[in-house]
C-alpha cells in the first residue's frame, strides 16, 4: 500500500525511533506545520492514512490520502490492517498499521497526524509513542484559519468546531503541547521532541 524503506537493515527494538503522533482541532495547522518540518527533514516518515472522505483539489491519491470507498475501509478495518482507525465529521480515517511498523523497525522517525480517537488508540496500543497536542493561539483564531482555508462548506465547518472543542478539551491527556502561533516555530519545536536535531 505504501512505500517501504527499501534494504534497511531493522535496528534494534530499544534504539528504535519513538512513534510520534501529532493532534489537534481542524484547522489548527498540522499539515502546514508537517509540510514546512519535511522540507527540511524530509528523513521524517509520515504515514499516509486512507480515508472515506473525497480528496480535495490539489489532494492526491496516495500521497495526502489513500481515498477509499467504504467498502474497501470496511474490508482493511476487518482484516486488521488498521493500527487505529475513527470516524471524524462524517468520514472515517485510519492509519495503515504495516508501513508504519516497517519504517519504525527500520529506525526512520515515523509521525501521524490524526485526531484524538485515533490518538487514545495508539496510546494503548503503543504505549511508548510521544502525543503531542497541536493547540489554537485561541478560539477566534481557529474559527478564522478554518474558515479562512475555504475547502469546507458551512455545514461541515461547524461539525468540525462541534469536535474541536471536545478535542481542546482532552488536551491534558498529551504528552506535551505546542501553541500554533508561528509555524517556524512549532516545526522546530517538533523535531527536537522527535528527536530529529
Ligand atoms: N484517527 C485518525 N484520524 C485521522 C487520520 N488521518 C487524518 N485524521 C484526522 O482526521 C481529521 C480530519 O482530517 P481532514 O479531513 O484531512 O481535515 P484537516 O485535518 O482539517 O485538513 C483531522 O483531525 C486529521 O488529523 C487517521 O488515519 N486516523
Ligand atoms: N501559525 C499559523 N499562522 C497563521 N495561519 C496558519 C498557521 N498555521 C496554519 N495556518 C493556516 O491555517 C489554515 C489551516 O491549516 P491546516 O494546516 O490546513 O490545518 P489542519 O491540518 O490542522 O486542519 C491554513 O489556511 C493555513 O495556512
Amino acid at each position: 500500500m505504501a512505500a517501504t524503506p527499501r534494504g534497511a537493515t531493522p535496528v534494534p527494538p530499544d534504539e528504535r525511533p519513538r512513534l510520534t503522533v501529532l493532534s489537534g482541532p481542524s484547522g489548527v495547522g498540522k499539515s502546514t506545520v508537517v509540510a514546512h518540518m519535511r522540507k527540511e527533514h524530509p528523513e521524517v516518515w509520515l504515514s499516509v492514512s486512507a480515508t472515506t472522505r473525497k480528496p480535495r483539489p490539489g489532494e492526491q491519491h496516495g500521497v495526502h490520502y489513500f481515498f477509499v470507498t467504504d467498502e474497501e475501509m470496511d474490508k482493511l478495518i476487518a482484516n486488521g490492517e488498521l493500527l487505529e482507525w475513527a470516524e471524524f465529521a462524517g468520514n472515517r480515517y485510519g492509519t495503515p498499521r504495516k508501513a508504519v511498523l516497517e519504517h519504525l523497525e527500520a529506525g526512520v522517525p515515523v509521525l501521524l497526524e490524526i485526531d484524538l480517537q485515533g490518538a487514545r488508540q495508539v496510546r494503548e496500543s503503543m504505549p511508548d509513542a510521544l502525543l503531542v497536542f497541536l493547540a489554537p493561539p485561541s478560539w477566534e483564531e481557529l474559527v478564522r484559519r478554518l474558515t479562512g482555508r475555504g475547502t469546507e462548506s458551512p455545514e461541515v465547518i461547524e461539525r468540525r468546531l462541534e469536535a474541536a472543542r471536545t478535542e481542546l478539551a482532552a488536551e491534558p491527556e498529551f504528552d506535551t503541547t505546542l501553541v500554533n502561533t508561528s509555524v517556524e516555530e512549532v516545526a522546530r519545536e517538533l523535531l527536537a521532541l522527535m528527536n530529529v536535531v
